[in-house]
This record gives structure tokens, sequence and C-alpha cells, in this order.
């Protein structure tokens, strides 16, 4: 378990969030916390809504009710121009990495940069090596496509260019998922350098239960469109919540050294 010294400050506040798809709601009433500086790991079963309330604290889908607060700006009440400001202060690291497969890694990397700032081609591109180097890829992988890649480099990669613009928080939507065990330990530990080096937030979706071991300060489990509880995973290891009763005290857990 890592410590980190919290400034106690909270970068997104959600509350009684709902998202829904035709005339379900997905997520019903979610209350979630962010503090700056920590790695916040998000679990929950498959389908409970974790990656949709990711996406809906992003302005990638649509809130039904509730608020949400990033920044001590609410979304709701910002402007465009606020709204783009508040996007250039995270990355997103989506499942699968989602590059695009037509552009190199260094394209790739400097697509937000492209996006986002007025940055001379030469200053983008050594702002995009710089990138790709801190995640760790040889330099020859900049000039590589996707498919040229190894699951891990992929998510490097994909973290390279979430890392594009600087973010002071990083959304990270199963990370280590499809990695060996060694790949994912070496990307929990990427994870922890560049939260030192950089003091990033980190935001973590994941089924990995060595990941969230290994690094994250606190734990929000959702579930029933709901948080069922948050803390630290000393905390999830007592709760009688049947799903996290049987998530944190089954035989992975165990075998992670929960
Ligand atoms: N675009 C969509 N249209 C309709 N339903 C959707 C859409 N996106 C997600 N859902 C539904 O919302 C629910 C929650 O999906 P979500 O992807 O957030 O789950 P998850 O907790 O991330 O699951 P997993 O761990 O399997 O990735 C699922 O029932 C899913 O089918």
């Amino acid at each position: 378990m890592v410590t980190v010294a919290q400034t106690g400050e909270t970068i997104i506040k959600v509350r009684d969030l709902a998202v829904g798809f035709d005339d379900r709601l997905v997520i019903d009433g979610l209350d979630l916390d962010l503090f700056r500086g920590e790695i916040l790991g998000v679990v929950g079963g498959s389908g409970s809504g974790k990656s949709v309330s990711l996406r809906a604290i992003v302005g990638l889908l649509p809130k039904r009710r509730g608020s949400i607060e990033i920044f001590g700006v609410d979304v709701d009440e910002a402007k465009e121009i606020e709204r783009r400001a508040l996007e250039r202060r995270w990355g997103i690291l989506f499942q699968q990495g989602a590059l695009f497969s037509s552009m190199t890694v260094q394209q790739n990397v400097e697509m937000p940069l492209r996006e986002h700032t007025d940055l001379s081609p030469a200053l983008r591109e050594e702002i995009a090596r710089y990138k790709i180097a801190l995640v760790g890829l040889k330099p020859e992988a900049a000039s590589r496509f996707p498919s040229e890649l190894s699951g891990g480099m992929i998510k490097r990669a994909a973290l390279a260019r979430a890392l594009a613009l600087d973010p002071e928080i990083v959304f990270l939507d199963e990370p280590t998922s499809g990695l060996d065990p060694i790949s994912a330990g070496d990307f929990d530990e990427l994870l922890l350098t560049l939260r030192e080096a950089l003091g990033l937030t980190v935001y973590m979706v994941t089924h990995d239960i060595d990941s969230l071991v290994r690094i994250t300060d606190r734990i929000a489990a959702l579930g029933e469109g709901k948080m069922l509880a948050t803390g630290p995973i000393a905390d999830m290891r007592k709760s009688e919540q049947p799903w996290i009763k049987t998530y944190f005290r089954g035989p992975r857990a165990r075998a992670a050294g929960v």
C-alpha cells in the first residue's frame, strides 16, 4: 500500500450523478471525490458502469442528473472556452490504448498538441519525443505504427499521448488489461514514478487486484449504479458488502497478498 501526502484538495467532486441509455439508468446517484495527488482505483463488477462514469465525468457522455465539479468549476456552468481549458488539464488512456492505427507513435503523441496548441511543428516534435522517452519507450518506437508494437508498448504510447499536454489528472481505463503480469507490474511502477515526478493525480478503472494493491492510495467500489464504498484497501477488506467481500477476500485477493 502506497501512502501519499495528500493535500486534501478535492479536484473532482461528483454528486448524485445519473447516466443512462434509452430508458435505463446505468449510474443512478453516484457520489465520488478525487483528491489531488492520489491514485484512485475504481473497481466494480462487469457492467457496473466504471467506464460509463469515467466518460460522463470527462464530458464524453451526457448526464441525466447530478453535478460534476472539476478544479472547482461546475461543468454545467462552464462556458465553451472554460471547458476547453479544463480539458487541457487531464489526459485519458482508453481501454485498448485507442491509438490511431494509421499514425505513428510520434504522430499520435503530437495529436493533442496539434488540437490544443499553436506550437510550431519543431516544438511539437520535441515535446512528443520527450513524452515518448518519459514513458520508457526507446526513440525508435516513435516511428512505429501501433500494429508494430507489443501490448505493453501500446499502453505506454497511449500514456505518452495522454501526457502530451502536461495534465494534472490522468484517467486510465483498465491500463493493465491484456498485459502479462511482468509488463503490468512495470506499467504500475511507471505510474508511481510519474506520480512522483510530475505530481499527477490518477483515476484508474481496473480489474487488476495486483495493481490495486501495488499502487492505489484509495479504492472506489461501484455497484448498483452507486458508490458502494470508498477507502484504502484495508477498509475494503473489512467490508461486509457482498461484492466487495467476494472481490477483496476471494482467492485472487489472497494471492495478491490483500
Ligand atoms: N453506448 C452505450 N449504449 C448502451 N448501453 C451502454 C453503452 N455504453 C455502455 N452501456 C451499458 O452500460 C453498462 C455499464 O457499462 P460500462 O462499460 O461502464 O461497464 P464497466 O463497469 O466498465 O464494465 P467492464 O468491467 O466489463 O468494462 C453496461 O450494461 C453496458 O452495456
